[in-house]
């Protein structure tokens, strides 16, 4: 079935105005500015679809004209979210665009120069969707499927763009804007169908698959500290549990600050809370690579370290409970000092879960506080090696 081009037409137009709707529907949840652009995007490419309709009766300004501008526009509306998306600024340079297009008014009628517009207008609109592609690059590696996808159809379409600008130009190309008649015409009514229909489901599969990895994260986080909470400890622990052997052990530190509660009481619960801050940047400093960090609620925090001696793990808490307690009386005067008790031990069994290690940890950190806090207790492997 071949398809006339008043139809195909009538369908841009439907299919655009329902993904700019969708798309409208999709930011009225998320208020993400990207999906405010590719819906404004798409609701042009409507209106011009539509007036695009005139050019048989002989409209030519807002027959062809006014579309071919409104496909520009939309196309610069794709791009502007697309670098919303990926957080990068366009320069100023990408509104010269219009005016080279508002440049192409002046060209004369006739056969020739119909040609020439439509291979200008075909570049910039390539020019414009590569762009955008080329900004949804994969950053060390990583691209969401749907980012992906989006990066692989705005490229195809660019790619389309500028073969339509060379095919334009080609001697027995018929290219008559005002009766739609040629085979380029045609092909790149098809392929606009195609294309809005892939942009805007890729459009709303990279915005869904942002959001679904931001409430992933935000599951995952202490919201004071912004380190893994303890859902997340436990989701990522037996990975690095495995690791260890009795070659290469793990150690895990149980962290408690003494008389926190005094800094509370004396000194208001947003000094708690700074302190609380503090106490996580000096843990997030002296991470290992490849160590995990948590807190487990209250004044509690975890550090698992991979493949460590017990001196080693010995000298981090030692060097943690130095530079917090220098820290915590510099910052808040209080009847007793506050300090930190570690309760800690080596793990060396792969099979054993964190739950395991956690209780063994509890007791030395128990052991700590008993023998008057701001110590750390460790508790070698089961052979007896501690270091
Ligand atoms: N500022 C602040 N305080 C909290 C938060 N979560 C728990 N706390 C307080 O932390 C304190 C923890 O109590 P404890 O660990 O029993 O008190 P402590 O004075 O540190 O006692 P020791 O550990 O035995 O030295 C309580 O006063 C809680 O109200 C928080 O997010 N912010």
């Amino acid at each position: 079935m071949v398809l006339d081009p008043f139809t195909l037409l009538v369908i841009t137009a439907a299919m655009a105005a329902a993904s700019a709707l969708y798309l409208a529907a999709e930011w009225g949840i998320v208020r993400e500015r990207s999906l405010l652009l590719w819906s404004a995007g798409f609701a042009l490419v409507t209106v011009g679809s539509s007036l695009a309709l005139l050019r048989s009766s002989g409209y030519m300004l807002f027959g062809i004209w006014f579309p071919n501008g409104l496909l520009i526009v939309a196309h610069w509306l794709f791009l502007a979210g697309v670098a919303g998306f990926t957080r990068v600024r366009l320069p100023h340079a990408w509104w010269l665009l219009a005016v080279v297009w508002l440049a192409m008014l002046l060209l004369p009628d006739g056969p020739w120069w119909s040609k020439a517009m439509m291979c200008v207008q075909s570049l910039l609109i390539a020019l414009i969707a590569v762009r955008a592609g080329l900004l949804l690059r994969p950053q060390d590696g990583a691209l969401s499927v749907g980012a992906a996808q989006l990066r692989f159809v705005l490229l195809a379409h660019g790619l389309f763009y500028l073969a339509k600008a060379v095919s334009t130009m080609a001697p027995d190309a018929i290219v008559n804007l005002a009766s739609f008649r040629g085979a380029v015409i045609q092909i790149s009514l098809v392929e606009g169908v195609m294309a809005i229909m892939l942009l805007a489901m890729s459009m709303t599969g990279t915005e869904r698959h942002r959001r679904e990895e931001r409430i992933a994260q935000i599951a995952a986080r202490d919201p004071l500290t912004a380190l893994d909470n303890r859902r997340a400890l436990y989701l990522r622990a037996p990975q690095l549990l495995e690791q260890a052997s009795p070659a290469s052990p793990g150690a895990l530190l149980l962290i408690d600050i003494d008389h926190f509660k005094q800094v509370n009481d004396l000194h208001g619960h947003d000094a708690g809370d700074r302190l609380l801050l503090a106490l996580s940047d000096l843990i997030r400093a002296a991470l290992p690579q490849g160590a995990l960090a948590a807190r487990l609620g209250g004044d509690e925090f975890v550090i698992l370290l991979r493949n460590v001696s017990g001196a080693a793990a010995q000298a981090l808490g030692q060097g943690l409970r130095e530079a917090f307690a220098q820290q915590a009386r510099a910052m808040f005067a209080t009847p007793e000092p506050v300090s930190l008790s570690i309760g800690a031990t080596l793990f060396d069994q792969p099979d054993m879960e964190l739950s395991h290690w956690l209780k063994r940890a509890d007791e030395a950190l128990y052991a700590s506080k008993r023998k008057g806090r701001d110590r750390m207790e460790l508790v070698p492997v089961a052979n007896g090696r501690a270091d």
